[in-house]
């Protein structure tokens, strides 16, 4: 479903490129969690995929459309974007003059095909369909973030980014958010990948990676480093 294929990307003539090689395959569905030290790349990864940034060489795949190859055709990838993609950011990224509702159906409006009862089942199952006339503003971090997952999904995506979805939440909060972020994107079949610097997060994705030098390789964590993260 996502594609990556030997992927390279520098931000300086010097020294290893950031992303060296990398290379990742996912099926239709899955879930995947990217961990790494900080600087390490991975923002940057997220950003290629998004068509944000353009790589030195390799390509990336969505549905068999190379984002690569698409970059320099700008209305491609604007399409591109509304169509596969949902994005879910640290700091929400709501719209403070709209209510839940109106904030979560941007995405399917941008893209000209609003489904209202997909929408009342998607913020049912995100538990916050009682908050639809809301002012945003006016919402927990916890609640914000659910209707900025909503909002990643509303237009049925079939790719799903996001860039340390938790990080601004407490524990239990994000415990509470990751569980849904992960749910509703296995109930709507959506691929997700995650960022996140979180091993209670990472876990909970079908497949946990660490980007290391340049390339993803399976992250090793174990119920010892859980105990002691906790
Ligand atoms: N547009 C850019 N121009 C120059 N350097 C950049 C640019 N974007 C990112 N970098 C550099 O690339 C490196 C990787 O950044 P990135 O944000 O991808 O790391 P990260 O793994 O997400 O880090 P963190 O976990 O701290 O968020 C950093 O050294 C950053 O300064």
């Amino acid at each position: 479903m996502l594609i990556i294929k030997e992927l390279k990307k520098s931000f300086s003539d010097a020294g290893t490129p950031l992303l060296n090689n990398l290379s990742l395959n996912t099926r239709k569905g899955e879930s995947i969690s990217i961990q790494g030290a900080s600087g390490c790349g991975k923002s940057t990864l997220l950003s290629l995929i998004a068509g944000f940034e353009k790589p030195d060489s390799g390509d990336i795949l969505v549905n068999n459309l190379s984002i690569v190859n698409s970059g320099s055709n700008l209305k491609k990838i604007d399409n591109f974007r509304k169509e596969n993609l949902g994005i879910v950011f640290q700091s929400f990224n709501l719209f403070d003059c709209f209510n839940a509702w109106d904030n979560i159906a941007f995405t399917a409006r941008l893209k000209g095909n609003v489904d209202k009862d997909y929408q009342l089942a998607l913020m049912k199952q995100l538990g916050i369909l009682s908050l639809a006339q809301h002012p945003i503003s006016s919402l927990s971090g916890g609640e914000q973030q659910r209707c900025a997952i909503a909002r990643a999904l509303v237009h049925r995506p079939a790719l799903v980014l996001a860039d340390e979805p938790t990080g601004n939440l407490d524990e239990a909060t994000s415990d509470t958010v990751s569980d849904l972020l992960f749910e509703t994107c296995r109930h709507t079949n959506t691929t997700l990948v995650v960022v996140t610097h979180s091993n209670e997060v990472a876990v909970k994705a079908d497949r946990a990676l660490q980007l290391h030098q340049g390339v993803l390789e399976r992250a090793n964590i174990d119920n010892a480093t859980l105990t002691t993260a906790r």
